[in-house]
Order: C-alpha cells, then structure tokens, then sequence
C-alpha cells in the first residue's frame, strides 16, 4: 500500500515538474529508483502562508526523508498534521529560538519563508526593516549548526536578503558561493503561464528563462528565448507578457486585499526549486533552473539566471543567451536598482 502511495506522489510531482527547465526525462530518472540517499530538509517559518502548503509538497517528495519544520509559534500542530501523511519522510515540528539548533543540525537544504509578506500599496522593499534582521539570526543558527546546507531564500526582499545571508556567512567563515539560492522560481512559474496562456501552447512544454533580480523592474522575463516558440507575439504582446511577470507579486497582493502575499503559488515553486536541488545533491545531472546567486555573467555581484544545480550546488552559473533589443534595455534599466539592493542588504549585514 506505501509503495502505491509513494508511486502516486511520485507520479504527481513528476507531472508537476514537468515543465521546468529541467528535461522531463532527467526527472523521470531521478524518480525511477526505490532507493534515495538520506536527505534532511528544513523548512524555517513553517507555519505561515507559504511554509505550510511548501511543507506538505515536500512531504510528498520521495527524495526527503526527514522534514523538519521550524516557526516561532504554531510548528507543533503543522508537523502533526503532515505528519500522518505516509509518504516516506519522517516529520519533526520544532519551535521557538532554543529548539533551532535542533531544527537544523543535519540540514542538506534549508528554506527559508520566514518573515512578514506584503499588503497592497507596498513594495517588496518595505519588508526590508523586518525581515533583514528575521533573516541575519537565521542564517547565524545556518552558519553554526549546518553550515554545508543549502538554502533557498525566500524571504522578502530576496533581493537584499541573499546579501545579507552571504555577508553573515562571510562572517562565519562558512560562505559558499555555490550553496546559497534566492528562490525566483514564481517568476518562472509566471512567465510560463502567462505565456503559454497567450500563445496557445501547452503549458507543460514552456520554457521560459527569468533574469535579474525578484522586484518590479528587476525581474526580466526572457520571452524571445521561450520554448516552444510562438511567432505569432507582437513586440505589444511581448511588453504586456513582461509587465504582467513584473507585476505577478502585486496582481496577488491585490486580489487577497491586505490577506498576504503569494502563498500556494509560491509554495509549488519553492516545492520545484528544492526538488531540484536535492536532484543535483543526488547526482542527477544536467538539473538547470533560475536562481538569484553570487554571479559574474554581469558587473552585479549577485544576479538571477540559469545555474546548472550538482552535488555541491550551483555546478555553473549560465549565460544570458542572445536577447532581444527590448530585453537588452530592460537589462540595463534594471541594474541601478538592483545594485541599489543588494548595497542595502550588504551594509545592513555589516551595521547590525
Ligand atoms: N521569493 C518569492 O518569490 C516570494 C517571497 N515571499 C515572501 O515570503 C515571506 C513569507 O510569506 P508568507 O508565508 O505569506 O508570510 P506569513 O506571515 O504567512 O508566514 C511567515 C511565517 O514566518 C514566521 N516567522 C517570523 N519570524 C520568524 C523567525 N524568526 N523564525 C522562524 N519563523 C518566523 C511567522 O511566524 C510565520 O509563520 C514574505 O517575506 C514574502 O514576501 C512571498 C511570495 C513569493
Ligand atoms: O509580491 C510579493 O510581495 C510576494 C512575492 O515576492 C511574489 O509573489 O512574487
């Protein structure tokens, strides 16, 4: 009956990333053993909007055989509650600061939602003020009690909060450039509804890549490099495809009316961004998605593009690729910006 249960999950999943950037057959073998290596996952504000729908995706994921999920309040409850899930996972529910040492310890991949999301009328940015400093002491139990993890950053603004974890595991003396990941995956998920949804594709086939940073402006969807290729898309077309990828985060805040963010959304991609990672941890080759890293495929230190994931994270940041005139200029629109973001997450780290 389990083996059934774990082929249906698995089969699920399987469907689900089917449109990633990662071939589907690249999947399909990663899923095709009985046997997965041990591998713990950690998931640090597990009882919110996102951490609890990304808790119970990973519960369903073959590859993770211990889920530890940690929050200031409300842990105990989740992980009882996914826990009686028979999938292969064994769940732990951990809370307050003195139990963290326990949440970690072991990790291979932390997550991190933790922090407070967005209502209408503000920007990512003005996160900023609560949730550096929710994000600095995390990364401080990450850097003492797993600092060989990876961690997928999805706590707002990434922009600023991936500099603040690099600069506090500089501090530590534990930084890999390789291991820490801003989470940019909704992009992609959006820009391939959306284009799929205006292009009369099937949606399980597109790809589309998404550079830069997870802001407004800073996030540049690259639609003339989207698979499968549709010639009918005016330069209009294309420039409202953009806007609309630009704007998903806010079209959400909007609709939910001062009730969050994205949650369930961002939770699948979170759910599809680690499932990657702890594809390239296992070996799996060729694993290709978009993520915010430490990069030199620009003059900004950190920057969102293809990285080929492998058995100590980022294998390999990718190049841009050719890109369009109107691409070219949104890249260079976006730079101030974003160098602007990363600055404030850098001298944050460094003040506090
Ligand atoms: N990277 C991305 O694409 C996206 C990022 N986000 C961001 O994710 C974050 C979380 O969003 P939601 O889950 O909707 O918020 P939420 O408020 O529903 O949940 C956040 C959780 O974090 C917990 N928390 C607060 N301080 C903590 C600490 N020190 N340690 C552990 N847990 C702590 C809270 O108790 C709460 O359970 C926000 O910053 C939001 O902007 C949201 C959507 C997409
Ligand atoms: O917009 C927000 O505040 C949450 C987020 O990052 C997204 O949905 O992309």
């Amino acid at each position: 009956m389990k083996a059934v249960v774990l082929r249906s999950a698995e089969a699920a999943l399987r469907r689900a990333s089917s449109s990633s950037c990662t071939s589907s057959h690249l999947l399909r073998r990663s899923y095709s053993s009985e046997s997965h290596p041990e591998r713990k996952v950690a998931v640090l504000g597990a009882a919110g909007g996102i951490g609890q729908p990304l808790a119970l995706l990973m519960k369903l994921n073959p590859l993770v055989s211990t889920l530890s999920l940690y929050d200031i309040a409300g842990t105990p409850g989740v992980a009882a509650d996914v826990g009686h899930i028979n999938t292969r996972s064994e769940v732990a529910g951990f809370m307050g600061e003195e139990q963290l040492g326990q949440a970690l310890k072991g990790s291979d991949v932390v997550i991190i939602p933790a922090g407070v999301p967005r209502k209408p009328g503000m920007t990512r940015d003005d996160l900023f003020n609560i949730n550096a400093g929710i994000v600095k002491s995390l990364c401080i139990a990450i850097a003492k009690y797993c600092p060989n993890a990876l961690v997928n950053m999805i706590s707002n603004p990434v922009n600023s909060t991936v500099p603040i974890a690099a600069e506090v595991f500089k501090k530590a003396g534990t930084y890999d450039e390789r291991k820490l990941f801003g989470v940019t995956m909704l992009d992609v998920v959006r820009a391939k509804t959306f284009y799929a949804g205006k292009s009369k594709v099937p949606v399980a086939e597109v790809n589309v890549p998404v550079v830069g940073g997870h802001a407004g402006i800073t996030i540049l969807p690259l639609f003339s490099q989207a698979t499968p290729k549709s010639n009918d898309l005016s330069d209009e077309e294309i420039k409202a495809l953009t806007k609309r990828t630009q704007d998903g985060g806010t079209e959400v805040v909007e609709a939910k009316a001062g009730k969050g963010s994205a949650t369930l959304s961002m939770a699948y991609a979170g759910a599809i961004f680690a499932d990657a990672c702890l594809k390239g941890l296992n070996g799996v080759s060729d694993v290709v998605e978009c993520s915010f890293v430490q990069s030199n495929i620009t003059e900004l230190p950190f920057f969102a593009s293809k990285v080929r994931l492998g058995k100590n994270g980022v294998e390999e940041v990718l190049g841009l690729g050719p890109l369009s005139d109107y691409e070219k200029q949104g890249l260079e629109s976006l730079k101030p910006e974003l160098q602007a973001s990363i600055e404030k997450g850098i001298k944050f780290a460094h003040q506090n």
